[in-house]
């Protein structure tokens, strides 16, 4: 099978995109494509696959397969991507549109250079906050902000937030010294973490800005996490670290976003969008 495929990526997170407005692929073998398309030594080399679909609910839908073909909800950087893509080729025609993810319907507009899109701004919708919706084992239904949790026998502080995702932020002094690599996959399959987790590790630079660094479910270390951001500033504004309301700059290792978690409790991202390469993927199936 010759499937066509455009790479994408925000800010370095990377996925094989296929226009399923264009070609068909049978349901069965989306989680194996994934695994094959993001190997990077006999695949392509990418974070995951993203599979632009048609749905009748909004003008675009979006599923998100991580590198060990699981499914995630939702992707942050996946949905600019996949919002420069539709405008780029058609898809839609009006700068605002939404996007169905198999989380919600997030509405994006894009900014246009040149009839290329660069810079996307996506309503993320409203952070989910009750422990048992994120979700995380314990007793009540209450937020899980800065909790004991012990780990790898010492004591970090956790604040869990979904963004129709799940997240787990942990504060550091110093982003460089992260455990990224040791406590990342320990907490991303962690048992209190029932559906697994998406792995955050900031620090407060500022009242408005923070350094960011995640492990994400299902694809290890990514050099952005467009959800994780989202995450990010509202464990942080909970925590009282940063100013309320205000928008936030996220520097993560692969750039910039801007993230605001605004009075009406919408959480904004914007950042950038970018082509790296398309062709044909020779797949061999299952
Ligand atoms: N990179 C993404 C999130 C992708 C899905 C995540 N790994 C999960 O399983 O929830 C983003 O930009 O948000």
């Amino acid at each position: 099978m010759q499937i066509p495929f455009t790479k994408m990526h925000g800010l370095g997170n990377n996925y094989v995109y296929i226009d399923l407005f264009n070609y068909e692929i049978d349901e069965k073998l989306y989680s194996d494509l994934a695994i094959h398309m993001s190997d990077i030594y006999t695949g392509i080399g990418s974070d995951g696959m993203i599979l632009i679909h048609p749905t009748t609910a909004a003008d675009v839908g979006m599923r998100i397969f991580n590198k060990d073909g699981s499914e995630g909800k939702s992707c942050g950087n996946g949905l600019r991507c996949t919002a420069k893509y539709a405008y780029e080729n058609g898809i839609v025609q009006n700068r605002k549109f939404h996007i169905q993810t198999k989380a919600n319907i997030v509405e994006a507009e894009v900014s246009v250079d040149n009839n290329k899109v660069d810079q996307v701004t996506i309503d993320m919708g409203e952070p989910i906050l009750a422990r048992n919706e994120i979700p995380m084992m314990g007793n009540n239904d209450s937020k899980v902000v800065n909790e004991p949790f012990v780990v790898a026998g010492e004591t970090q502080y956790v604040t869990a937030v979904s963004m129709g995702n799940p997240h787990a932020v942990f504060f550091v002094n110093d982003i460089a010294e992260a455990p990224l690599e040791t406590l990342g996959p320990t907490i991303e399959k962690d048992m209190r973490f029932p559906e697994s987790i998406n792995v955050e590790f900031i620090e407060v630079v500022s009242s408005t800005e923070i350094n960011f660094r995640v492990w994400e479910r299902g694809s290890g270390i990514t050099q952005a996490c467009g959800t994780g951001a989202c995450a990010a500033v509202v464990a942080a504004t909970l925590n009282e670290k940063v100013t309320k309301s205000h928008p936030i700059v996220v520097h993560l290792a692969g750039g910039d976003l801007n993230i605001e978690w605004k009075e009406d409790n919408h959480v904004w991202m914007t950042g950038p969008a970018e082509v790296i390469a398309s062709g044909l993927f020779y797949y061999k199936g299952k």
